[in-house]
């Protein structure tokens, strides 16, 4: 996009022809004798066509380098703006791992994360980034929640010398061009379309990002040689209507309650299937109801403060029989150390160019806390926290593809990625709040918030 824009741009500033614009307004007679002038020597049409010759080569290397793929996907990809020179100097550089030679932890990784401007991909990211790891990000900024926040959690990333590249998972030719610029030794995958219940109102994006971007994803980790690594995030979501508790990674997760859930369920189908067919090393991560600082505004604890500290009702949903809903909530640092422990233990993928040359790990995690609570104690949690009683509005839960329960059976991942949550919600929470009021503001005086979400 940027580039036909500059294109544009010059044209407006440098008339191709020379005098163009004025010649427009002159009478034929006077134009022909000007251009008789200007070509009236065979030196000075030598010189012209010289000029021409440099104009254009000049042009194609600057398509070239700019790269035709960013020219063309800018069709579908509206938002996209890559390539060139320096993007990829600046690709390079994010994506080099910084740990000092001989360090007990290895050479570093360079990992892809995609949605990196997300709640759980900034975390990652800079987590990673932290311990001396390549990093490269790229999110679409989608409006599904206030983009203002993706954009702060960029900044962030920025800061600690983070690269997040403007762009989308179904991108197939930018994702082609960041394995070409550099071997990522892992993706870290957790773009996607988040929400249960937003899935009733827009089921089409859950196909776009979940399952479509998921496989234009695979494909070009598949494609890639060397074939990274890829680690990416399901859901708890997978055990639908599952009441075997806690939920463990062999119970069946053929009865999906949501479409958001069924897309996750399809997606750890899809990475088997590349997994079997190209060898690519794959683990999947049941996220059970992440929160925590710079979290997502779609979710209750979040737009629960948000009501609270406006006074403003908050609506609880109840089960069947007046039973409370209950989740088994996790935070934020628990679930970036299972990530870690995951791209760290993740094994690596087999094959190189499309081709398969060996059998490669599969897995599956449950990544909890273990200890669920009602969303009633939430919201007494909240109160607590923030000093000022809610104004609950209880209902019954409506069919929107909630389920009534979580709770993680965690004793593959502790035993396989030593994952050991150490966070409790009350604690989790006070972490939460603290961030929301510096992020947000806060006025004493009337207990009102600017509403930025
Ligand atoms: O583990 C997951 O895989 C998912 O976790 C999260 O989903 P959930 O567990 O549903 O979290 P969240 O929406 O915060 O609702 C929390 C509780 O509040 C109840 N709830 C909700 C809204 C409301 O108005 N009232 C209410 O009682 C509601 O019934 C529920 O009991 C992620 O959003 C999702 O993307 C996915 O990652």
């Amino acid at each position: 996009m940027r580039v036909v824009v500059e294109e544009e741009e010059a044209e407006v500033m440098y008339p191709s022809t020379p005098g163009k614009v004025k010649v427009e307004q002159r009478s034929s007679a006077a134009m022909s004798r000007q251009v008789h002038r200007c070509f009236a020597s065979t030196g000075t049409m030598f010189l012209w066509a010289l000029f021409l010759v440099a104009m254009t080569a000049t042009y194609l290397s600057f398509r070239s380098l700019a790269g035709d793929a960013a020219a063309s996907s800018s069709r579908y990809f509206p938002a996209a703006s890559w390539g060139g020179l320096h993007w990829e100097r600046q690709i390079r550089a994010s994506a080099s791992p910084r740990r000092p030679p001989g360090s007990a932890e290895g050479a570093g990784l360079s990992v892809l994360v995609t949605g990196a401007a997300g709640f759980v991909g900034a975390h990652c990211s800079l987590a990673l980034r932290k311990r001396g790891d390549g990093v490269v990000g790229i999110d679409n900024y989608n409006s599904y929640y206030d983009p203002s926040l993706k954009k702060a959690r960029r900044a962030l990333l920025g800061s600690h010398g983070v690269f997040v590249v403007d762009g989308d998972i179904n991108d197939g030719r930018l994702l082609a061009k960041l394995f070409d610029v550099v071997p990522f030794t892992h993706v870290l995958h957790l773009a996607a379309q988040a929400g249960v219940r937003y899935a009733m109102e827009n089921p089409s994006s859950y196909v776009r990002s979940n399952v479509a971007g998921l496989v234009s994803l695979l494909e070009s980790c598949k494609d890639a040689d060397p074939q990274p690594a890829v680690v990416w995030a399901s859901s708890s979501s997978v055990y639908g209507l599952n009441d075997a508790v806690p939920f463990s990674e062999a119970h069946r997760t053929d009865k999906p309650a949501s479409l958001y859930a069924a897309t996750k369920k399809a997606g750890e189908a899809i990475t088997h299937t590349y997994n079997h067919i190209y060898g690519l090393s794959i683990t999947g991560l049941r996220f059970f109801t992440v929160y925590g600082p710079w979290g997502r505004p779609d979710m209750a604890y979040f737009f629960f403060t948000r009501n609270i500290l406006q006074g403003k009702p908050v609506t609880v949903y109840r089960g069947r029989d007046h039973v409370d809903i209950a989740r088994d909530f996790t935070y934020i640092d628990d679930i970036v150390r299972g990530c870690l422990a995951a791209l760290d233990t993740a094994g690596r993928s087999t094959g190189g160019g499309g081709r398969k040359r060996g059998a490669a790990p599969y897995r599956i995690f449950n990544l909890g806390n273990t200890s669920p609570v009602t969303v009633p104690a939430l919201v007494a949690m909240l109160e607590r926290c923030l000093m000022v009683k809610a104004r609950r509005h209880v209902v019954e839960m409506p069919g929107n593809g909630d389920v009534p329960f979580t709770h993680a059976n965690i004793s593959l991942a502790r035993e396989q990625l030593g994952y050991k949550p150490t966070t409790s919600l009350e604690m989790g929470l006070k972490k939460f709040v603290r961030w929301y009021l510096s992020y947000y503001g806060y006025n004493r005086g009337t207990h009102a918030f600017r509403n930025h979400l």
